[in-house]
């Protein structure tokens, strides 16, 4: 499959009534913080006028583009509570009108991921269907009075809504209903990351970290990166923290201890029914797994499967997929690459395969186990034990993700 060249949707497409049309006119706050310097040369008046005309040209754009309470221009040195923190990092959230962003977006704003002394800018992004509701998620911001959100712009301009950002949380996307599988929902959602991928290659930073939550993630996560060139592949996420949550809980229930004692999980390979929850590598307090639990029978059979299936289970009872769960396996998913990994431990994440050391098939997204310094970046955890029960089941997602893309 060339992932690259798939087309952009109909709605998203350039033209004069086209999305892309539009923005050029759309500008943002923090473009305020950078007024650009004036081309021309006449009389000191007649400068003077036109950088004011400029200048008021841009706040007005901006207020359109900026949501109420956060239109407000602010000086963080000015005040000593804010002088010391840390520049604004910017984080864009597409699907920000649906359920998980309902929850993640409150974290976030709460520093509940980056710490309480870094300031942040939510730009999300909706549709025309969820622009309303998109407001409606901006207005109980505001009404929040989280002090370390200082800037909030809606708009469903990829281009727009992506520019600078640190952080691209890619979760809109159609969620899969009772006795469907998540690859049933990549013919729908595959064509959003690959729009989403060019946007952000074209005006993300350009040291972005993407998280792709839409599902089928990890394939929708290699679309974006192959639509991205100029960005690091390394950079781009497909989510299995939630997987890695889930197996961690089944493992305490079993071992009948709390579940902050289980340390060392992978999850291998995909967001779906064949991803291999690793019970090999996994310890309990300290100890191998196989050491704690005995029963072999259940650690192959009924964990890996409620692991893989924990999903589809979870929406037969809610009649709709994981969200609260899902947003705080986000939170902990950045919080991994933020924060330095305790000494021995790691978490998973899917990420792209080229130069893994295990002999994983390249170029396919596929969740390994991970360490971070805490800045943004990662290392791929060399000296993990295998047998052939796990490689044997690796190897069999990794060709379910080479031949079928998830
Ligand atoms: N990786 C993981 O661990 C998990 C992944 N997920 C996945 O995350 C995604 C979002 O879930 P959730 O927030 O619960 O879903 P919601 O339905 O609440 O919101 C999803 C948003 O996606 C956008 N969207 C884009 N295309 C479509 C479409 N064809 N149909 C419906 N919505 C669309 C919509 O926003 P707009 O109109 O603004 O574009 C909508 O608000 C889903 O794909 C889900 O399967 C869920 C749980 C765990
Ligand atoms: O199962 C789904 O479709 C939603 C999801 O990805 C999960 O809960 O793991």
């Amino acid at each position: 499959m060339d992932l690259s060249s798939l087309a952009r949707p109909q709605a998203l497409r350039g033209g004069s009534t086209g999305a892309l049309g539009a923005h050029a006119a759309r500008r943002r706050s923090v473009q305020l913080l950078r007024p650009r310097r004036p081309t021309f040369r006449c009389s000191v008046e007649a400068a003077k006028q036109q950088v004011q005309g400029t200048l008021a040209a841009e706040a007005e754009a901006a207020r359109k583009e900026c949501f109420g309470v956060f239109c407000t221009t602010y000086d963080l040195e000015a005040d000593e509570k804010t002088k010391s923190w840390k520049k604004l990092v910017n984080v864009s959230v597409s699907g920000a009108a649906g359920m998980i962003s309902n929850h993640l977006l409150f974290k976030l704003a709460s520093g509940e991921v980056f710490g309480q002394d870094q300031p942040i800018a939510l730009k999300l992004l909706g549709s025309e269907r969820s622009l309303q509701a998109l407001e409606g998620v901006a207005m109980e911001l505001e009404d929040s009075l989280y002090p370390l959100l200082r800037e909030v712009s809606i708009g469903i301009d990829p281009y727009v809504i992506f520019e600078d950002a640190d952080w691209a949380l890619l979760i809109g996307a159609k969620p899969r209903g009772p006795g469907v599988e998540r690859a049933a929902l990549l013919d729908i959602n595959g064509q959003i990351f690959a729009e989403q991928g060019k946007a952000l290659n074209a005006v993300a930073s350009r040291n972005v970290k993407v998280i792709v939550v839409g599902n089928p993630c990890n394939t929708n996560a290699l679309i974006c990166l192959k639509n991205a060139p100029n960005l690091p592949a390394k950079n781009f996420h497909a989510l299995t923290r939630l997987d890695e949550n889930r197996a961690k809980c089944q493992l305490a229930l079993k071992a009948g201890v709390f579940y902050d004692k289980i340390s060392n999980m992978t999850i291998w390979g995909n967001h779906s029914t064949t991803q291999v929850p690793d019970f090999l590598n996994a310890k309990i307090n300290g100890r191998p797994v196989k050491e704690v639990i005995k029963d072999t029978k259940w650690l192959e059979e009924d964990f890996t499967i409620t692991v893989q299936k924990r999903g589809g289970v979870l929406i037969q009872k809610w009649g709709r997929s994981s969200a609260a769960s899902t947003a705080v396996s986000i939170v902990d998913a950045m919080r991994s690459l933020v924060t330095p990994t305790p000494e021995g431990d790691w978490f998973s994440t899917g990420v792209y395969t080229t130069g893994n050391p295990y002999g994983i098939a390249e170029d396919i997204v596929f969740s390994m186990p991970c360490r971070s310094k805490g800045d943004g970046d990662y290392e791929l955890v060399k000296d993990v034990a295998m047998d052939d029960f796990l490689w044997g089941r690796i190897k069999k997602v990794a060709l379910s993700c080479r031949n079928n893309g998830w």
